[in-house]
């Protein structure tokens, strides 16, 4: 009897449609760890003729969303109340509740959330509007020369870059990479459902401590984690305070927002400014990983953005200034993101009360999951939906066709970033690496599979092989970086060797004191750039490569500069002329 009342009480046809549910365990029999994405969706294609479905797991509801018309509706119109993160059982206090205020993006709809998210924002609209203080380009050019020495360890050399730009600018340290990167997979790990069982078989979390391991692991992740970040915090601190730390998020945080911040303290400032640096490795890593498999198997487009590339920028390698001149560049990074996307499950929000939607009932707590592998294989927005088609982006006559193509086809705002109150914070920033990252792949190699030494024939390069932790990257396969011309490789390396040289220069001087008088000196003047409305007041300490583009700004500076200096003998009158009786007098004995 009382399992026939449980099967009635979870089957309750006030709920959304979705899979008939065992008592107490769901359909958690049935759905895969792996390519757990896949199985959603088969669901969704059978029961979702709304656009969404519902199921459960040990207990825990959930809303799946198979229609963007509908995460639209719940997620963006009433994200007042469906904001939440559910719990991630296998971290400690994941959603701050109890006042961790750890890790921004799980965190629950709280005021520690509010704070850290307004912060992260401010922080990386000012970065990309002063174009990543050229840390971009930099990193990108050392990411080249790497690929060039080295090309057998590209997929390490590739997520090197992308961690190397996120500590580049939140501590100004690109040796730290190598930790922050592994810190970051395993932070990503412990939240995936495909991480540790605790995540799936929650009551194993609250096991006893001698005899739960899973907890005792997360204890040491965790403590490391956090004293690392505390450990970048004071190290900041003790190099500003002997004028030795250049520009950075953190030396920001401590000069200049720490007086007016509502952050509690060091501790959560380290862990915003951690986390920030984190979550920029894993998710960059995926698309720009999916970019070479999708260029090894269309040979066609990879030549149309090499063309492109070399056409709309003279030979030289790409900057941002070119974005607007290279639709069929965004267009393929644009299509690779639709085609093999990086969260595929969405990332869950969580009710917050209970509703009536479509007029089933939807209690508070349920897990909200915008299935973006669902949204991305939609065949009327996206017809032919499992091919790699970046045309759709580009000719008139498809369904996601948009003009002007100086603007679109753009990665942001895609259904991949999420929805509402909680969407992604780092669009900007992707976009803007992807189209650094893959115009400087198609300036300087063609991409092709590795030949077997012994048959000649091609290596299998898989597009369907990857892990299926929550942000996802493909699986280790082989292929090859061909330099597109002797002279290409060439200038390929004295580009890296310039800017290295460039930049040893740039922090010599810093600490000799060209440009450490500007933290004891308060808060620096913003200082405009290229005439473009650009502004940073970090630029003249980041000029690093002796490219004509950063010559150029280089000029422009000293050209400020000197206008600043004239200005300034002007206005001191017994500099340049002789005391006249309405000038003041200075008693120079006194003064
Ligand atoms: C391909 C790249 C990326 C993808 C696909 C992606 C995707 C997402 C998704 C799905 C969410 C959750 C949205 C929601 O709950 O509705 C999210 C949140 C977030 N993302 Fe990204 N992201 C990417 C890159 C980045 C980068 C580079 C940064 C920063 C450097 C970043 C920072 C954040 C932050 C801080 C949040 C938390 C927002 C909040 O909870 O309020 N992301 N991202």
């Amino acid at each position: 009897y009382q399992m026939l009342k449980a099967y009635r009480q979870i089957n309750d046809p006030k709920s959304p449609p979705g899979p008939v549910q065992l008592p107490y365990v769901g359909r958690i029999h049935d759905l895969p760890i792996e390519f757990m994405w896949i199985k959603l969706k088969e669901w969704g294609d059978v029961y979702a003729q709304t656009g969404f479905y519902r199921t459960t797991m040990l207990g825990a509801n959930f809303l799946v969303l198979t229609d963007e018309k509908i995460a639209e509706e719940l997620l963006v119109k009433k994200a007042k109340f469906n904001s939440d993160r559910p719990v991630i059982r296998s971290l400690f206090d994941s959603k701050s509740t109890y006042g961790s205020m750890e890790y921004l993006p799980l965190m629950g709809k709280n005021e520690y959330w509010a704070r850290q998210r307004k912060l992260t924002h401010s922080y990386l609209t000012e970065a990309s509007n002063a174009r990543y203080y050229n840390v971009m380009y930099f990193e990108c050019k050392r990411w080249l020369a790497r690929l060039i020495e080295d090309p057998d360890n590209f997929q390490a050399i590739l997520e090197d870059m992308c961690s190397k730009v996120m500590c580049q600018l939140t501590w100004d340290d690109p040796e730290l990479s190598t930790y922050c990167t592994k810190s970051a997979w395993g932070l990503l790990r412990q939240m995936s459902p495909a991480g540790p069982i605790t995540n799936v078989l929650t009551p194993l979390w609250h096991l006893p401590w001698h005899l739960n391991p899973w907890k005792r692991a997360e204890r040491k992740r965790h403590d490391e984690q956090q004293d690392w970040w505390m450990e970048r915090l004071t190290t900041t601190r003790e190099k500003m305070a002997k004028g030795e730390m250049r520009p950075c998020f953190t030396r920001q945080y401590l000069e200049k927002t720490s007086k007016k911040t509502t952050l509690s303290g060091d501790y959560e400032a380290s862990c915003v400014l951690g986390m920030l640096a984190l979550v920029g490795i894993f998710t960059v890593v995926g698309p720009l990983s999916y970019y070479l498999v999708a260029m090894i198997h269309h040979p066609k487009w990879q030549e149309a953005v090499q063309r492109e590339v070399d056409e709309k920028c003279n030979g030289r390698l790409p900057t941002l200034e070119d974005a607007p001149n290279l639709p069929i560049l965004r267009a393929c990074i644009k299509e690779t993101m639709r085609w093999r996307p990086n969260v595929p499950t969405g990332v869950a929000h969580e009710t917050e009360a209970d509703d009536i939607f479509r007029g089933y009932f939807i209690p508070k707590g349920t897990r909200i999951l915008p299935l973006d592998w669902a949204f991305l294989r939609n065949c009327d927005k996206y017809p032919d939906p499992d091919s790699f088609r970046p045309e759709r982006w580009l000719e008139p006559g498809w369904p996601t066709y948009q003009e002007p193509l100086t603007q679109f086809p753009t990665i942001k705002g895609m259904t991949s970033f999420g929805w509402g109150q909680r969407q992604c914070l780092g669009q900007t920033l992707t976009q803007d690496e992807l189209i650094v990252a893959c115009g400087a792949l198609a300036w300087a190699f063609t991409l092709k599979p590795k030949t077997d030494p012994k048959t000649g024939a091609a290596l299998p390069v898989p597009t369907d092989k990857s892990n299926s932790l929550l942000i996802i990257r493909p699986d280790p396969f082989s292929m090859a970086f061909e330099p597109r011309s002797e002279k290409r490789k060439e200038e390929a390396l004295r580009l890296w060797s310039q800017a290295e040289r460039d930049d040893i220069a740039a922090r010599k001087a810093f600490l000799e004191g060209l440009g450490n008088d500007r933290g004891e000196k308060g808060e620096p003047e913003a200082v405009p750039i290229n005439g473009n409305g650009v502004k940073t007041d970090w630029l003249c300490n980041k000029m690093r490569d002796g490219d004509k583009e950063r010559q150029n700004v280089s000029l422009d500076r000293l050209e400020q500069l000197k206008q600043d200096i004239l200005i300034h003998i002007k206005s001191v009158p017994d500099l340049h002329a002789e005391p006249t009786p309405t000038a003041p007098i200075i008693n120079r004995s006194t003064s």
